[in-house]
Formats: structure tokens, C-alpha cells, sequence
């Protein structure tokens, strides 16, 4: 079974179709990416599978769950974690403070364990604050527990999203644009930190990303949509000599550098 199946996803705003009629699988531990010119559709796609857009024609189906009608904090609970675009963290927490938002979904304590502030409570706590410190350091940012999210560097606060992200265990990680504003050498470690959150820990990716490099480097396989429609989909050599691909690309003017 597929880990993420996707039926005749279709979207529109008004009279615009954004996401028209796709289908999409992909199985655990595939590192996947989407891509496609601007306006494509695929922040879209990320938004309807993600819980933002519940009105969408189609089905989702993640781990075997139905995702009709469930909101990003449902669709979170089981296991689907995400990053923006444009950054959204606290910006005036703490770093570490900003990755235990994101695991208070999965800790058990009830309102009578915090009325009470019970064991259970004091142990989950302690717990939490751990791992948020352990994943800190998975991501490269040792000793900054105490910096605010907002006097992070760029690069360093798309490492704490993707730490928030990975507080919740995700079978499935979507990332949108993990390498947007960084630079090459940024850009190339972000790739190598992907594929190691997939070959560690056992996660699936999902992404958006316009960088070819970063695509064609990490991708088990790459979907294209062009006008909200997928029109490729293959491993990054296919996708490389799509002339489907290259044309969305470029035109009518079929070099292949744009995706190569
Ligand atoms: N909330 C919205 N309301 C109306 N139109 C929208 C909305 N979100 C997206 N669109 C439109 O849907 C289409 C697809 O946009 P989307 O942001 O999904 O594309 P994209 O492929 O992610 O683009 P980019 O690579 O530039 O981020 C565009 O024409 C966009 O203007």
C-alpha cells in the first residue's frame, strides 16, 4: 500500500483551476520531489494534502487514514509535518520553546494532569524538553536553545522549521522550498541533511524546490505539474529528457539546462 495515494485532486480559487485532476502515490522512505514553473499549483497540492483546503475535489489517503475533510492539526496527529515557504516560526520564542509547540500534539498529558501538575505531567515536561534539545543538535544547532527564533540567520531558521517539523515523529515530511534564499553551500548542505533525515530517521519527503541541483540530486522520483496539471513524473534522468518537462521550462526553445 501506497504511503501517501492521492485520486483526482482537483482545486480551484473562483475560476481558476490551481490543481487539476491529479493523481499521485508515493511509498515509504522515497525521498519525492514536485516541481514545476511558478503558478504551477504545487504549494497548492502541499495545502490540500496538508489539511489547508478541505473544500477539493478527490481522494487522500495517508497510512491508510482517509483524509476527507481533516484539518492540518488532524491531519498532523497522524504523522504529516510540514514547512512553509515563507518561514513560520515563533519569531520572539526561544528556539527550543519553538519545537515544543510542535510536539504538544503527542504528549498524552490531560487538562486534569496540568490542573494537578502530576508526575505524568513533570515526566512528559522533562521529556519534551529533551528531545527538543536532542533535535536542536540533530539539526545543527547546538548551544542556540536560548537565541529567539527571530535572531536566527535565514539558513538556521529553516533548520529549526524542519527541527519543529521532525518533533512529531512524521512518517511523511513535506518540505516547501527548503533551499529558498540559501546559498550554494547552504543549499548543498541542505541536501545532504535531507537524504540523512530520510537514511537516519526513517522518514518519507515530499518536495517542492526550484533548485535542479538539489532536485536531480535527492530525488527517488520527480512529479512535474505545469498549469496545475502533472505532466511527468520519473526518476531524474527521465524527468531530465522530458521533452513534456523541458518545454514547460523553457518554452519552445528545448535546451535542456533549465532542468539539468
Ligand atoms: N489562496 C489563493 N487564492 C486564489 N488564487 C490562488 C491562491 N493560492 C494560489 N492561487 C493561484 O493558484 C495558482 C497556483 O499557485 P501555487 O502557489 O500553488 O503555485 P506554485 O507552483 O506553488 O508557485 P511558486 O513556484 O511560484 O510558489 C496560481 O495561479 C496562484 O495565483
Amino acid at each position: 500500500m501506497a504511503l501517501l495515494d492521492v485520486k483526482g485532486l482537483t482545486k480551484t480559487f473562483g475560476g481558476l483551476v490551481a490543481v487539476n485532476n491529479i493523481d499521485f502515490q508515493m511509498e515509504d522512505k522515497q525521498i519525492v520531489s514536485v516541481i514545476g514553473p511558478n503558478g504551477a499549483g504545487k504549494t497548492t497540492f502541499f495545502n490540500v494534502i496538508s489539511g489547508y483546503y478541505p473544500d477539493h475535489v478527490g481522494t487522500i489517503t495517508f497510512g491508510g487514514h482517509n483524509l476527507k475533510d481533516l484539518n492540518p492539526e488532524k491531519v498532523a496527529a497522524y504523522r504529516m509535518a510540514r514547512t512553509f515557504q515563507n518561514i513560520r516560526l515563533f519569531p520572539d520564542m526561544l528556539t527550543v520553546e519553538n519545537i515544543l509547540v510542535g510536539m504538544h500534539l503527542h504528549l498524552s498529558s490531560n487538562l486534569f494532569d496540568i490542573v494537578l501538575n502530576t508526575k505524568r505531567l513533570k515526566r512528559e515536561e522533562k521529556e519534551a524538553y529533551e528531545r527538543a534539545m536532542e533535535l536542536l543538535n540533530y539539526v545543527g544547532l547546538e548551544g542556540k536553545d536560548n537565541e529567539l527564533a527571530k535572531n536566527l540567520p535565514y539558513g538556521e531558521q529553516r533548520l529549526l522549521e524542519i527541527a519543529r517539523a521532525l518533533a512529531i515523529k512524521p512518517k511523511l515530511l513535506l518540505l516547501d522550498e527548503p533551499a529558498a534564499g540559501l546559498n550554494p553551500k547552504e543549499t548543498e548542505a541542505m541536501k545532504n541533511f535531507i537524504i540523512k533525515i530520510r537514511d537516519e530517521l526513517g522518514h518519507s519527503i515530499l518536495l517542492i524546490e526550484h533548485d535542479m541541483k538539489l532536485v536531480m540530486g535527492l530525488s527517488d522520483k520527480i512529479t512535474v505539474i505545469n498549469y496545475g496539471v502533472k505532466i511527468a513524473e520519473g526518476t531524474p534522468d527521465e524527468i531530465k529528457n522530458n521533452p513534456e518537462v523541458i518545454k514547460a521550462y523553457l518554452g519552445d526553445d528545448t535546451t535542456t539546462d533549465a532542468v539539468a
